[in-house]
């Protein structure tokens, strides 16, 4: 199906591309490189934690009964069987009238059911004396009371984060099953578009895209492979869109997708054997674009202005990467957020406003610059959220409450 038309809404544009998407395969890596990776099993606890009921003090572990009637004017005095600390396993089964010496995190004796931290007695080194009553299991932390055998503590598609982390370690899981990292192809074209560190030539231009796209990939989980610049030449693009295809799992080209004559990056992809499943999305900046598939493969046509490049990338691209990688939940969030300043313009179309989320008064509020222009890649500095201004609005004034895409 080929959606042209500068109508279809942005949601549409990416659940289309979605459907052309499978998450890649999975491998192990070492646990220490997890963070940030994409899990690809289930985490399913094949070990309680802790594994042993044991003390959360430096104590004495004794049966509760032989304290129930402990106080100032009854002391209770038991006898010292001997010293466990962490690590050590005890040797003595605590019975009537005696104690053990027990260190925070040593294993619980048997018999003893309950542990009162030594402040709380007085002591020598053969006996322990005690002044208050105490309860039964008091003071005992329980084996599984963290994790319990057989519990389902993340799901395949998690982002590993460090509780994910801890709790493969917690398992002996030094070795997990998690996505590969897509590799994602950035394609520049244009003839005034320049790589060079150096002064660039009267006209030219410097190649922010690249860069901008790079860091946008690597955030969201993938690799960015740069495959060169393309000139304005059909024959160019097709060879850079052909080596794409070969070696990545995505391909992402900046430039020529408008309507002028030197717009060739839809005609080089259908050359290419890419069928163009959308043609222009009907949202500012980023209305101008051509998303295709070949082979299982996605291509996205963005446009060259850098900022409607880096819009069209977060409604629909991100989320296609983030299903890519393995991600369970690839939509970005919305929420409600209230525009901290007026913005002036009226939208004809949908419109993505580019902004910073405060919650620095308890509310969300989205801080915008004035500068929203589909050419201004310096709004995209610190941007975390992305203002949905509905097809139709006019000038909006500060309070204006509006969705807003959490990136
Ligand atoms: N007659 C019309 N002209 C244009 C229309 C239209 O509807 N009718 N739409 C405008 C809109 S909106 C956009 S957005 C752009 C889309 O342009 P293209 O995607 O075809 O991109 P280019 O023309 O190749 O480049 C646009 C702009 O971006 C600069 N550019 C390109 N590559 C890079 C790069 N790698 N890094 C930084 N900047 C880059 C390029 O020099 C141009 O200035 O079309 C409008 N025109
Ligand atoms: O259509 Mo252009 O892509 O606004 O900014």
């Amino acid at each position: 199906m080929k959606t042209t038309g500068k109508d279809i809404d942005f949601r549409e544009a990416r659940d289309i591309m979605l459907d052309a998407a499978e998450a890649v395969e999975i491998e192990r890596i070492l646990l220490e490189n997890c963070t940030g990776r994409i899990l690809a099993q289930d985490l399913v606890a094949a070990e309680n934690v802790p594994a042993f009921d044991r003390s959360p003090y430096d104590g004495y572990a004794f049966r509760a009964k032989d304290a129930a009637e402990a106080s100032y004017e009854n002391p209770i005095t038991l006898k010292i069987l001997e010293e466990v600390a962490a690590g050590a396993v005890p040797t003595k089964v605590v019975t009537e009238g005696t104690a053990v010496k027990i260190l925070t995190g040593a294993p619980i004796p048997q018999g003893a059911d309950v542990v009162v931290m030594y402040e709380k007695t007085t002591f020598t080194e053969k006996e322990v004396i005690l002044t208050e009553p105490v309860k039964n299991g008091e003071n005992i932390v329980r084996a599984g009371e963290d994790i319990r055998l057989g519990d389902v503590l993340a799901e395949r598609g998690t982002v590993i984060d460090c509780g994910i982390a801890g709790t493969l370690a917690s398992q002996g899981d030094f070795y997990p099953q998690v996505y590969r990292r897509p590799r994602i192809g950035l394609i520049s074209t244009g003839n005034e578009v320049v790589d060079s560190k150096e002064q660039i030539p009267a006209g030219k231009i410097r190649n922010t895209n690249r860069y901008l796209l790079a860091a946008e990939v690597l955030r969201n989980g993938c690799e960015p492979i740069y495959l060169g610049r393309a000139g304005d030449s059909i024959n160019e693009i097709k060879e850079l869109l052909e080596k794409g295809l070969q070696t990545c799992d995505a391909l992402l080209l900046t430039g020529g997708v408008s309507v002028g004559d030197y717009d060739l990056t839809p005609t080089a992809m259908e050359q290419s054997g890419i069928h163009i499943l959308v043609q222009g999305v009907g949202m500012k900046p980023g209305m101008a674009c051509a998303y295709g598939e070949k082979d299982g493969k996605t291509v996205y046509g963005l446009s060259g202005n850098p900022a409607s490049a880096l819009t069209g990338f977060y409604a629909v691209v991100m989320p296609v990467l983030r299903k890519l990688a393995g991600r369970k939940e690839y939509i970005p969030q919305e929420i409600v957020v209230t525009l901290a300043d007026d913005f002036t313009k009226a939208s004809r179309c949908t419109r993505l406003l580019r902004g910073r989320l405060d919650i620095s008064d308890g509310t969300a509020k989205i801080r915008i610059s004035g500068k929203q222009g589909n050419v201004v890649i310096s709004s995209a500095i610190g941007c975390d959220v992305l203002a949905i201004v509905p097809a139709g609005s006019g000038p909006l004034n500060a309070g204006t409450e509006l969705k807003g895409i959490l990136l």
